[in-house]
Formats: structure tokens, C-alpha cells, sequence
């Protein structure tokens, strides 16, 4: 097959840290090509190199050569990246949401009401043409939606969908970068994407696919490239990766799964939302109730989109929510009151609700935890107006990067300069360093390499059996919850539909998840 895309050396430092070490590496036309790596392996940076990202550019620019269809091209900018044919789709979505979704999908290549064209300023854009093409540009990807409603309208997994289509609009398209596409899609969304994805490639255009979910990998992709801090360290075509070897290469030692073993849990409620109503901005879920035990590890999953977070958001105010709820017997407002009682949030969407992305990393782990860790304070009778214990947070920090294993070059790093995986470890060490009574937590995982992910579910796994922290769960990750909970609770259309104890394996459970019983 003929190379599309080809690199020579690519090297990429900020600052003292070297992110990419001399990478050669080549992708083939309509090929599926899987780059897997731990948190910080270097992934972002070479795709960001790829597509003329901002940062890269800021940072210095990058070292070594970069070819398409063999010639050699200079990507300065992401216009440039685009002229060349590369698109890419970030894990951060960056749709315009009050765009409708087909001038989200035609933006900067809209077609105009002809005649009007010559006149710039007065050029009328042909918006039902626009519509069309968005259209048959969404049913590439397996998509039928109104388009001309606002992008903001839909929920992040069917934006996901748009902004591929986005990408595919572009008739130069050669080479399609997807960065953990599937991470905030279910089971059937993922399939339906995965199968839309080969389709694409057989028509020609060449897929890099940046996942950690290892058993998408092994399934779409023809190829995989290893990365690890920085450096290539395997290729393997289909015939020779499997899983454990890819892990292996990826990590440099084996993942061992975390299981619960043991808990202090009673059958006392520590939590109940009684009859409540709790309104997430565009849907409403009302007269729902929940009983979470203490010291249980509860999960709540479900469909994507049927409200598995709002227990949390809503008690920690970020939804609106009316009615009862009792926390260890007594009345509990939502916001400031739960979180004095207690009640911690750590929510799935970190970036606009949970870090502190220009503070350090130090300063991002401890934020708030002074209330419940008076070991952090100067003199914890006098309060926070003393001034905090810096060496205890300094010793505290540093163990928790190391058992986390956070890829920073010091307590005192920006969170913005951490990879992704590595700004939701700093966010999970914040949550702990709380050491609530009560622990939401939205989605642990999403985005962390498979090593980590244990390390994070044997954490919370810690603070449950340790501090006995009450902890919650909300994620997709179902074969996770089942490793790790007491009790799952299924979510469907808005409620809770059921709760399973132990039995997660039966036939029961799997058909609750789409809202079914057994007859
Ligand atoms: N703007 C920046 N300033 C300083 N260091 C940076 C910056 N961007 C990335 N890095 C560093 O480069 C290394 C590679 O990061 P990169 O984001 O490419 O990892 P990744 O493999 O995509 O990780 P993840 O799976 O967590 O998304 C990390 O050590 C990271 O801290």
C-alpha cells in the first residue's frame, strides 16, 4: 500500500521535557492505524505536531521532517495541516454550539446562492444546500438528525458524530486523526461508529486512532504504534499484537486488576434522596429516590444520557434540585451546606467544573481539603487564617504523584502543561485529599491508560476501606463498577430503574441496562 503520510525523526521538547524523541513513523493509504501509550507517552504532542496546533507552535516548534503522499510539507498553522488533507477531532469537542449543526459541519466552506458570490460582503449563504450536504455527510458516520438545529441541542456523543462528519465535509480529507473517540460512548454508540470507521477507510482515507481502550484497538486497527515516554517502542501489524503485549509494551510491566475484597459497609442509609425533583438544564427528573448505604461503594450507570450524575450534581448544587434529602438523618441543602457535612464532588466534565488549570499541581491536589485535614494547616485551632503546614502538603503532594503515578516534573508544574490522563489524576488526588464522608465521583477512568485506571479503582477501593469514605460512582465503564461495587444502581429514562447487590452478571442486569426485565 502507498504511504499517505509519512515522519522522519519527529522531535518535540517543552522546555526541559523531551515529549517526542526522534519518531519515525508511516501511515498507508486507507489503513487504520491505533497509537496507544500511558498517560504523558507523547500521543497529543504528535498529533497536535500533525495538525499545526497552537501549543506546538508557542512551544517552539518541533524537530524533524513530515511528509504527505511523499513530498515533503511544513505544517506551521492548522490551515496548513488542513490544506495538506489531515483533520482532526479532539477529545475536547469544539463545535460551536449556537451554530446550527450544518454550519458547524460547512463552516468556512459554506456554498453560496449563485450570483451572490462575487459581491463578498453580500455573498447569501445557500443554507438548504448547506443542510443537504450535512446530511449526507452525517449518514457517512450512521447519523440522521435535524440540521439545521443548533449544535448545542444534542448530547456529546451524537457531537462527537458531528464533528467527524465535519472533518469527512472536507473533499481533501486523506488522513483522519481521532483522539479517544469512544471515550464518552456506549456500547452500541461505539459499535456504530467502529463499523462507519472501516466503511471511511475502505473509501480510501487513512484513520490514526488514539484510544485506551485496548480491545478497540485490536479490533478496527491494522496497525498499532506503541509509544512510551516519548519513545516508539513497538509496530505490530494485525496478525501480531494482542492485548497483553501491547500492554506490556505500553507499561513495561503487567496490569494486575483490582477487585473489592472487603468493606465496612452497613444496611443504614447515610444519603436518601426522597421523592426529589433535579433538573440538569435541558431534561428534568422528577420524584426519584435513592438510598445510598454508609461505607458502601455504590455504582450508578446506565445508558449514556439518562441522568446517572444528577444525584451528584444535584446535591452539590450544579443542578437544580427540590425536595428531601437527609444526610446521616438531618436535612442537607445542596452547594455549600452538603459539602460542609461532607459531601464531596468530583465531576465527570474536569475541565469546566473541577481543575484549576493555571495553578500547580500542589496547589490543585490540596484546594479545599484544609476543612477535613487539619494536618495542613499551621495551627489547625486557629484555622485556615494561620496559614497552611507547607511541608506536610509538600511530603503529601509528593507521595500522591508518585503512588498515582502523575507524569509531572514537580509539584510545582502548571496543570496546564500535564496530558490530559495526567490533569484527571490530579483531580482524583484532590478528591481523596478531601477525605469526605460521602464521595461522588463521575466517570474515574475516562481518558487514563490501563495501569493508571487500576490505580485510581484501588484508591477508591482505600478510602472506602481506610477512612471509610462512602463513595459513588457514576460511570460507563460497567465492567469496572462490577469490579469494584457493592451495589450497582441502573439508570433508565430519567430514573433509577433498578439496584442490583452481587448478582451483576445475570440476565436480570444486562437486559435493566436497556431498560428491560426478565418476563
Ligand atoms: N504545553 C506543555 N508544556 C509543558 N509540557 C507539556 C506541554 N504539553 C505536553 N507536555 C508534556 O509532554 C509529555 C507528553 O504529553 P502528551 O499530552 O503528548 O501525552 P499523551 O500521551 O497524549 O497523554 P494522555 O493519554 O494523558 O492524553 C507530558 O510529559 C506532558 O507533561
Amino acid at each position: 500500500m502507498e504511504s499517505v503520510l509519512r515522519v522522519e525523526k519527529l522531535h518535540k521538547r517543552f522546555g526541559e521535557v523531551v515529549a517526542l524523541h526522534s519518531i519515525d513513523f508511516e501511515l498507508k493509504k486507507g489503513e487504520i492505524h491505533g497509537l496507544v501509550g500511558a498517560n504523558g507517552s507523547g500521543k497529543s504532542t504528535f498529533m497536535n505536531i500533525l495538525f499545526g496546533s497552537q501549543n506546538i507552535r508557542e512551544s517552539g516548534g518541533y524537530g524533524g521532517k513530515i511528509f504527505i503522499d511523499e513530498k515533503e510539507v511544513e505544517i506551521v498553522d492548522s490551515r496548513s495541516s488542513m490544506r495538506e488533507g489531515i483533520g482532526m477531532v479532539h477529545q475536547e469537542l469544539s463545535l460551536i454550539g449556537e451554530l446550527s449543526v450544518s454550519s458547524n459541519i460547512k463552516l468556512n466552506r459554506e456554498n453560496i446562492v449563485g450570483g451572490t458570490e462575487r459581491f463578498k460582503q453580500f455573498a447569501i449563504v445557500d443554507e438548504a444546500g448547506n443542510r443537504k450536504e450535512a446530511s449526507a455527510v452525517l449518514s457517512k458516520v450512521g447519523v440522521e438528525i435535524d440540521t439545521g438545529a443548533k449544535a448545542k441541542n444534542y448530547s456529546t456523543n451524537l457531537k462527537q458524530f458531528i464533528e467527524i462528519a465535519r472533518e469527512l465535509d472536507n473533499e481533501k480529507l486523506k488522513v483522519l486523526i481521532l483522539d479517544e473517540p469512544t471515550s464518552s460512548l456506549n456500547v452500541e454508540e461505539t459499535n456504530l461508529l467502529l463499523d462507519h470507521l472501516r466503511q471511511i477507510a475502505s473509501e480510501g482515507i487513512s484513520i490514526i486512532f488514539i484510544s485506551h481502550r485496548l480491545d478497540e484497538v485490536t479490533d478496527i486497527c491494522d496497525r498499532v504504534t506503541v509509544l512510551r515516554d516519548g519513545v516508539l517502542i513497538s509496530q505490530y501489524t494485525r496478525d501480531e499484537y494482542d492485548i497483553k503485549r501491547i500492554a506490556l509494551d505500553m507499561i513495561g510491566k503487567e496490569v494486575v486488576q483490582t477487585a473489592k475484597t472487603s468493606g465496612r459497609r452497613s444496611e443504614n442509609g447515610i444519603l436518601k434522596f426522597d421523592r426529589v425533583s433535579i433538573n440538569s438544564g435541558d431534561r428534568n427528573h422528577e420524584d426519584i429516590s435513592l438510598e445510598v448505604r454508609e461505607g458502601e461503594v455504590l455504582g450508578i450507570t446506565g445508558l449514556a444520557g439518562h441522568g446517572q450524575e444528577i444525584f451528584g450534581y444535584g446535591i452539590m448544587g450544579l443542578y437544580n434540585l427540590e425536595g428531601s434529602v437527609l444526610f446521616e438523618g438531618k436535612r442537607v441543602y445542596p452547594g455549600k451546606d452538603a459539602f460542609q457535612k461532607g459531601i464531596y464532588l468530583l465531576p465527570d466534565e474536569r475541565k469546566e467544573l473541577g481543575l484549576l488549570i493555571e495553578q500547580s499541581v500542589s496547589e490543585n491536589m490540596v484546594f479545599g481539603s484544609h476543612v477535613r485535614r487539619k494536618e495542613f494547616l499551621k495551627h489547625p485551632s486557629l484555622g485556615p487564617l494561620s496559614g497552611f503546614n507547607q511541608k506536610t502538603i509538600d511530603s503529601y503532594v509528593d507521595s500522591m504523584i508518585e503512588s498515582l503515578n502523575i507524569k509531572t516534573k514537580s509539584r510545582s508544574q502548571t496543570v496546564r502543561e500535564l496530558s490530559g490522563g495526567n490533569q484527571q489524576k490530579v483531580c482524583i488526588a484532590r478528591a481523596i485529599s478531601v477525605k469526605p464522608k460521602l464521595l461522588f465521583v463521575g466517570e474515574p477512568t475516562r481518558g487514563i491508560d490501563i495501569y493508571s485506571k487500576e490505580i485510581i479503582l484501588k484508591m477508591l477501593l482505600k478510602l472506602n476501606s481506610e477512612e471509610n469514605t462512602t463513595v459513588v460512582i457514576s460511570s460507563g465503564e460497567v465492567s469496572e463498577l462490577k469490579r469494584v461495587c457493592d451495589r450497582i444502581a441502573i439508570m433508565y429514562e430519567n430514573r433509577v430503574f433498578e439496584i442490583f447487590e452481587g448478582d451483576f452478571e445475570s440476565e436480570a442486569f444486562a437486559l435493566a441496562m436497556s431498560g428491560r426485565r426478565v418476563d
